[in-house]
């Protein structure tokens, strides 16, 4: 029987995610052997600058996916919002397994829940989409960058002069830290999630048949059709992760129901729209025809001359 070999990096999120997912397909019967094989990133290397700045998502997939059309993987997991809304020829998300919690939490130093931090308080995230979404609730807040994984974050938050900071809870717990240090979910009424925050997505060669039929067994339906709202939208705003762009769906018996935003940075402007409908594809559709006709793709280019300056 084949062995499959799978690229990870090396990061502790990045490694759990990865065998969590060999674990979910042992669990579902596969009986192929794995190797995990750990690969260095661009992004691994430049931790220091805005990642914003130094081109985003694309960062942490590339050499991966060299990776990949050499033959020296099989397979790679990556975090859903950190994949390009276009993969690049040949290659293919062959599965998306059951999503973690899709919410953005709060770790405040007091344990302070948002709208009680005080007037200025500086509150740590390097996403606009976030940085975006709590301005409009509270101007009087100081946006402050934070860079780092996500452990390296919190001891950002006890060490420095920031008073809370913004993760998703998705990633806190696949790390192993505990929910008692979150001081509150945000829902998707304060803070609607990047698109695909708290799945995954399974990379492999396009042509790897074999390998598709293994991957399948770990597919959650419900997952996948709520993403592929979420990233049909994604794709049609040309966005990126730069962009304070969120996307959230969920399923309502058949029905996709499909949150968007869509804001400028300092939060003044926020376009949100809700969309329902039974087609995930078509739901994405919508949803980005009436954002863009609201304006979003003037906010999105706005921002876009801002970063490549
Ligand atoms: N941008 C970094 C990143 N990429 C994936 C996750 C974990 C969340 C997920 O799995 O969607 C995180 C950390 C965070 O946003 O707090």
């Amino acid at each position: 029987m084949r062995k499959i070999i799978v690229g990870s990096r090396q990061s502790n999120l990045a490694l759990t995610q990865t065998n969590w997912v060999i674990n979910e397909l042992k669990k579902a019967g596969v009986e192929n052997d794995f190797e995990v094989k750990k690969i260095v990133t661009k992004g691994d290397r430049i931790l220091d600058v805005t990642l914003s700045k130094v081109g985003g998502k694309g960062l942490f997939v590339k050499e991966i996916e060299q990776a990949l059309y050499d033959k020296e993987i099989d397979f790679a997991v990556h975090s859903m919002k950190d994949m390009p809304a276009v993969l690049p020829d040949g290659l293919a998300i062959s599965a998306i397994p059951i999503r973690e919690d899709h919410r953005d939490a709060l770790i405040s130093k007091n344990n302070i829940n948002f709208k009680d931090l005080p007037h200025g308080a500086i509150v740590g995230t390097s996403s606009l989409r976030r940085a975006a979404q709590l301005l409009a609730e509270r101007p009087d807040i100081q946006i402050k960058w934070i860079r780092g994984n996500i452990e390296t974050r919190i001891r950002k938050l006890q060490e420095e002069d920031y008073d809370a900071i913004i993760l998703a809870v998705s990633g806190l717990k696949r790390v192993g830290l505990s929910e008692d240090l979150i001081t509150e979910y945000l829902d998707i009424d304060v803070c609607v999630p990047a698109v695909g925050q708290g799945a995954l997505a399974i990379e492999c060669r396009e042509d790897d048949q074999e390998l598709h039929n293994i991957l399948a067994k770990i597919n959650d339906a419900y997952t996948t059709k709520t993403v592929t709202a979420e990233r049909t939208y994604l794709n049609l705003l040309e966005g990126g992760c730069q962009i304070p762009i969120g996307g959230f769906a969920q399923l309502e018996d058949d029905e996709v129901i499909l949150t968007a935003l869509v804001g400028t940075p300092d939060g003044k402007t926020i376009l949100k729209e809700i969309v329902r409908g039974i087609d995930p594809v078509q739901v994405g559709k919508d949803a980005a025809e009436k954002l863009l006709g609201q304006g979003a793709k003037e906010i999105i280019e706005q921002v876009k001359e801002e970063l490549d300056k």
